[in-house]
């Protein structure tokens, strides 16, 4: 699969006016930092509206929806032959306004907003928050065969919002890397589904004729709510990320329902954790700016009747609803003024808990996020339509309170960091064992080992990162090396060969004789070998000075590094599961 504008079918590479804002912003980069610093504001929520499906174009199906590229008013129509005389529904013509609306109902409108539309007015927008260090995410609400698996994933043709973020992201960070070698970047993925109030791996494949591996979920007082033994895999480049994109979408829980052949019977939550490491050579002091991107593709809501569904479908969709409706509940309580109030209120008014999907986004719902909302609408359905364009309303009354996730750290600092965690650990470790000798309390014991696991690896992810500032100073004393190396050979050449003195004749020396011609340029060459070799011999001593430090540093910090490894390798035994241990 390419992205690449250059590639696409012409109509794509055009940046469309679409009925949504027009992606004017440039990718330039170089918005000063400052500029959106912003940190707290609200959910971003966009519409987009799907064109007909062969079933709707079958029962000549009417367009409910109007969209205005300008005022991005969204309008929802009173359908023709709605007579619901039994329930005395009313059907009322409803208008919303949303950050934009994407109208990609019918391909021929000049409004008709792409693929790229949508990446380029809202996903490149947030990939730049996670470059200045916000945790972001994006999240498509809808109901089922809404366009929401279409918008976040898209086709191999049309690739959605998840396969260009992931290229856009390596595309810059390509491009910082060329630009300053200072920067070094670490890039981690994973990728689960809640399917049946369960979480489930999905870059790990399951085990034929075993039950699946469903994950437990932990609450830390820093990161919050997380997945406990979920796969996070480091990821180099475009076509890595791909790959582990592609194979965990194709575990995803999909079946056949009556409203969409393959609909997605789970949310999907893929995260890209990036961490940019700058190292300051000259003060040795590191930056470390840490962000989350998390794609969310919701499972759609629906209605038994609508879909038909019987048996496990009929559960998944209970189980489905059941989460979706307790994500409105706590949008509703973020939504409330009342709950902004602050104090320790808010946080019992919010049921987050009540559904495993919100309590594992309860950091985006809620707090350290810029997050955004895409409501995902079919075009012809009022009653799922305005139900989710109420769901949307609601949610642009959010207000989340993102903080730049940043850490500057001198090395002594971050050696003294390391020496602490490891002292955490052995105290840990010890522990561990002694309360496995007792045996008295085996939940006691199990925490106290899932706590010293994942110590262990915040550690192992820091010496890493502690490998990396060192690779980057080392790759930049190599380039000074070489520049200094060619810079001393050319000044060894121009010392073995001197370029010879010219000696200038004034017409009016020319018929002077011949041994006053050669006494003059015998002076010349004198002078101009003179003032050669004093310079040459200048700069010469002093490059070897300079080369000299230059290999000293190099050979200091090489111990450095070593000294970082042979302490890895002492920890290996710490490192590894208990079970494997001798003497605990
Ligand atoms: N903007 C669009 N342009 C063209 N086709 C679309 C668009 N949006 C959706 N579709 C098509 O509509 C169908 C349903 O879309 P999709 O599977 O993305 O819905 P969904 O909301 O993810 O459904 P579910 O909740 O059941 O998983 C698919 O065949 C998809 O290709």
């Amino acid at each position: 699969m390419t992205l690449d504008p250059r590639l696409m079918p012409a109509e794509y590479r055009v940046v469309h006016s679409s009925a949504s804002t027009p992606s004017l912003r440039s990718r330039d980069g170089t918005l000063p930092m400052h500029a959106r610093m912003d940190g707290g504001g609200n959910v971003k929520v966009v519409v987009r509206v799907r064109a007909f499906l062969k079933r709707e174009l079958e029962r000549r199906a009417k367009c409910l929806i109007e969209m205005d590229p300008i005022t991005q008013l969204t309008t929802l129509l009173v359908p023709e032959d709605q007579e619901d005389t039994k329930s005395r529904k009313i059907f009322e013509e409803k208008q919303f306004t949303f950050d934009s609306s994407f109208w990609s109902h019918d391909i021929e409108d000049k409004h008709y907003a792409h693929q790229e539309d949508v990446y380029n007015s809202l996903g490149e927008e947030f990939l730049d928050h996670n470059f200045e260090g916000y945790h972001t995410c994006i999240f498509a609400y809808g109901q089922t065969g809404s366009g929401k698996s279409y918008t976040m994933m898209g086709t191999p043709e049309r690739p959605g919002l998840i396969p260009r973020t992931c290229e856009d992201l390596f595309e810059r960070i390509d491009a910082a890397q060329n630009e300053n070698a200072n920067i070094a970047y670490n890039v981690r993925v994973s990728y689960f589904e809640v399917y049946n109030e369960h979480v489930r791996d999905l870059l790990v494949a399951q085990a034929p004729n075993k039950p699946p591996n469903y994950l437990k979920i932990r609450e830390s007082p820093t990161e919050g709510p997380y997945v406990k033994d979920l796969t996070e895999v480091p990821v180099r480049n475009f076509s890595e990320i791909l790959r582990f994109m592609k194979r965990g979408d194709s575990s995803r829980t999909v079946a056949s329902t009556k409203m969409n052949d393959t609909s997605s019977r789970s949310h999907a939550v893929f995260t890209i954790m990036l961490k940019q490491i700058h190292h300051d050579m000259e003060t040795d002091e590191t930056t470390e700016r840490s962000s989350r991107i998390r794609l969310v593709d919701l499972a759609g809501s629906e209605r038994a009747k609508s879909t038909e569904a019987t048996g496990a479908r009929l559960r998944e969709g209970s189980n489905i609803n059941k989460s979706l409706t307790t994500l409105g509940r706590v949008i509703a309580a973020l939504a409330d003024p009342k709950a902004h109030r602050g104090g320790s209120k808010r946080k019992d008014v919010v049921p987050y808990r009540d559904s495993i999907l919100t309590w594992l986004l309860k950091d985006s719902l809620g707090g350290n996020s810029k997050t955004a909302m895409i409501a995902c609408i079919a075009p012809s359905d009022y009653d799922e339509t305005l139900s989710t364009l109420r769901y949307a309303d609601q949610a642009k009354r959010i207000r989340t309170r993102a903080v730049v996730n940043q850490d500057q750290m001198s090395s002594a600092e971050r050696d003294a960091q390391i020496s602490a965690m490891a002292e955490e650990i052995r105290v840990l470790q010890l522990s561990v064992s002694d309360s496995r000798q007792r045996e008295k309390s085996a939940k006691d014991a199990e925490e106290r080992l899932e706590e010293y696991q994942d110590r262990v690896a915040a550690m192992q992810r820091m010496m890493e990162e502690r490998g990396m500032v060192a690779e980057s100073k080392i790759k930049k004393l190599q380039t000074e090396n070489e520049a200094l190396k060619l810079h001393l050979k050319l000044a060894i050449d121009s010392l073995k060969n001197p370029i010879p003195a010219v000696t200038v004749v004034s017409e009016k020396h020319v018929d002077e004789t011949d041994s006053e011609d050669k006494e003059n340029a015998d002076n010349h060459s004198e002078y101009d070998d003179e003032y050669d070799t004093d310079s040459t011999a200048y700069s010469e001593d002093d490059l070897q000075d300079e080369m000299h430090r230059y290999l000293q540093d190099m050979g200091n910090l090489r111990k450095l590094i070593g000294g970082d490894v042979s302490r890895f390798k002492d920890e290996a035994t710490a490192r590894m599961p208990l079970g494997q241990r001798e003497n605990v």
